[in-house]
């Protein structure tokens, strides 16, 4: 499998102007990341973290039925790249229970695991890269993308 370069510099910013860019975006981030890596996702709510997740998963040739893990706060979707895992840990308290759920080893299992609001992990998964997704004020609908990490 080739990989091409990862969409964003570390503390590199862009604009998304519209959800196709959004989608793309993911895309591109599922073309750069190797089996078992994680991607962290930051954004407040609407920023576009399940778009950009629906473009990484089509990508990797699951064209649809992705929503926000946000009820069940983890989904996995069959690609026939390998499983995808998307996770919304925004009401985990203790990321304790994450790893109890035995976390590492799905990500290791999966192509791609994506988590929102991961905070809690960061200092786990040092190579992770960390996405945040903003509204841009005053700019319609469009977003911001800016690499973290
Ligand atoms: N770059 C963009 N430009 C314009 N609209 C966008 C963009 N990205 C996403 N959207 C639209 O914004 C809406 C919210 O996006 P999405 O559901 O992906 O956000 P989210 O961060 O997952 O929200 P939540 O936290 O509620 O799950 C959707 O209607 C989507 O089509």
């Amino acid at each position: 499998m080739s990989l091409s370069p990862f969409p964003l510099a570390p503390g590199e910013s862009r604009r998304l102007p519209g959800e196709q860019a959004q989608r793309a975006l993911g895309a591109a981030v599922a073309g750069a990341l190797p089996p078992g890596s994680l991607l962290f996702l930051e954004g407040e709510l609407g920023a576009g973290k399940t778009t950009l997740t629906q473009g990484l998963v089509a990508e990797l040739g699951f064209p649809e039925g992705v929503t926000s893990p946000t009820y069940a706060l983890m989904h996995v979707y069959p690609t026939p790249a390998g499983s995808v895992l998307h996770v919304d840990a925004y009401r985990v308290r203790d990321v304790a229970e994450l790893y109890e759920m035995d976390l590492e080893a799905l990500i290791l299992g999966s192509r791609l695991s994506v988590i929102e609001w991961g905070e809690g992990l960061y200092a786990d998964w040092p190579v992770a890269p960390i996405l945040r997704l903003e509204h841009l004020e005053g700019d319609g609908e469009a977003r911001r993308v800016t690499r973290r990490r």
